[in-house]
């Protein structure tokens, strides 16, 4: 059984159907690399010039993305699912917001998971202020089993809360995903550092597909995809910016052996910090 993962590196635009195509073209090249699972960056379907749009956009991306990639890997016939960032439209909200989250599909075209971002990326004073547009999520991230183990899902912002990357370990999760869209400033200084520190305090595979580029005339993103082991390693890593493919292999041995040598959710001090939280 192939236990390779693929993280796609992309540049999405508001053109639905241009971005979906763009998937179909990543997933006939995972299939090419025996990828099992193909993991796409946060809000894959689009990224819009404003907030009117992505509301107005929201509402077609069942009928003309989400369902379209449903259908295309059900006739493929082939052993690969995939993990991907979309809009949602939030039904009978009163401001017409959207949900923002990861989608689990496999390779029959089913939905298996879908979860919702937690943390809102809001920055005061600036025109980046998420929560005006998307409705945060309420429930916990659930992991789920997938062909290359136990997969905890989270989204961009989120993996700078350490606590949910700690609760998904807890949970079970053997690779956790933070698709993403990071900005350039933020990204040039914590991305690598972030998705490091998941790695090695979850002792999970981190796997982070980035949004690269210029997605219009207001809105760049960072880029630098990267697929980390449960040591801290990057073992890929997208240098240009560029659409890019990823493919790395997940060791369920490397993740038990170091597991067992450094024993930290054992050694954890449950009786001391639960009560804190
Ligand atoms: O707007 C969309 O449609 C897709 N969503 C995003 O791009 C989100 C909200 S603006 N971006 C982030 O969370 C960046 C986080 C970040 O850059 C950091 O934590 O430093």
């Amino acid at each position: 059984m192939s236990c390779r993962v693929g993280v796609a590196q992309i540049c999405s635009t508001s053109n639905i159907k241009h971005n979906l195509d763009l998937c179909f073209d990543f997933i006939g090249k995972a299939l090419e690399k025996d990828v099992r699972v193909l993991f796409f960056p946060e809000a894959t379907d689009y990224i819009a010039q404003s907030s009117a749009e992505s509301k107005k956009l929201a509402k077609s991306t069942n009928a003309e993305f989400i369902i379209p990639l449903q259908e295309h890997l059900k006739k493929l016939k082939k052993e690969i699912d995939v993990s991907i960032g979309v809009h949602l439209p939030e039904i009978n909200d009163p401001n017409d917001r959207v949900r923002n989250c990861l989608l689990y599909i496999n390779h029959a075209g089913t939905i298996m998971s879908t979860y919702q971002k937690l943390h809102l990326f809001d920055v005061p004073g600036s025109n980046l202020y998420e929560s005006k547009t998307v409705v945060p999520g309420m429930k916990a991230p659930i992991p789920i089993k997938t062909p290359i183990g136990m997969l905890g899902p989270s989204i961009c912002y989120d993996i700078r809360f350490p606590e949910q990357g700690l609760y998904l370990r807890s949970k079970g999760s053997d690779i956790i995903t933070y698709p993403s869209a990071f900005t350039v400033k933020t990204g040039e200084a914590h991305w690598e550092i972030l998705g490091r520190c998941r790695a090695i305090e979850t002792q999970c595979y981190v796997l982070m597909p980035g949004q690269y580029g210029k997605h219009n005339g207001k809105r760049e993103s960072y880029g630098h995809s990267m697929i980390i082991d449960p040591w801290g390693t990057v073992i890929a890593e997208a240098v240009k910016n560029e659409d890019e493919l990823l493919v790395a292999e997940i060791d369920h041995y490397k993740l038990a052996e170091i597991r067992k040598n450094m024993p930290l959710l054992e050694q954890a001090r449950h009786d001391i910090f639960d009560s804190v939280s």
